[in-house]
């Protein structure tokens, strides 16, 4: 991945402790790029892991998870980690559809799960 590229870290409710953990436990490779995140979750990985320097955006229902679709857009985002809840409903579903999409759209890795993830990071080197 081309390093100026972010790492975009999100998580639903459900899985922000389990991204706080996963953050932790691959802090050194995240170190390396710029990451930006949804407001109440880099709120979580900042308290987490204090040495990332993270650029927190807007909460994702309101509006976050699009800002991470435009960074993709624009070439800012070049790694999407997002731990998705499957099992709430979401009132910004669209939002994380359209999200998805656009990641499909510029061929962006989109993990969603821990398992996903641990293996791109280690992919990463
Ligand atoms: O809702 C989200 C993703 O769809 C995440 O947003 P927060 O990190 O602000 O909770």
């Amino acid at each position: 991945m081309t390093v100026h590229k972010a790492v975009a870290l999100i998580a639903h409710d459900q899985k922000k402790d389990d991204l706080a953990d996963f953050a932790k436990s691959h802090q050194a490779a995240l170190s390396r790029f710029p990451i930006v995140a949804t407001g109440t979750t880099g709120g979580r990985i900042a308290e987490a892991c204090p040495e990332l320097k993270i650029e927190r955006l807007k909460s994702g229902p309101l509006g976050g998870d699009q800002q991470i679709g435009a960074l993709i857009a624009t070439g800012d985002v070049g790694l999407v980690i997002f731990f998705v809840d499957p099992l709430t409903a979401m009132p910004h579903d669209v939002d994380v559809k359209a999200l998805m999409r656009l990641a499909i759209v510029y061929d962006i890795p989109m993990a969603l799960n821990r398992a996903t993830a641990d293996t791109l990071l280690k992919a990463l080197g």
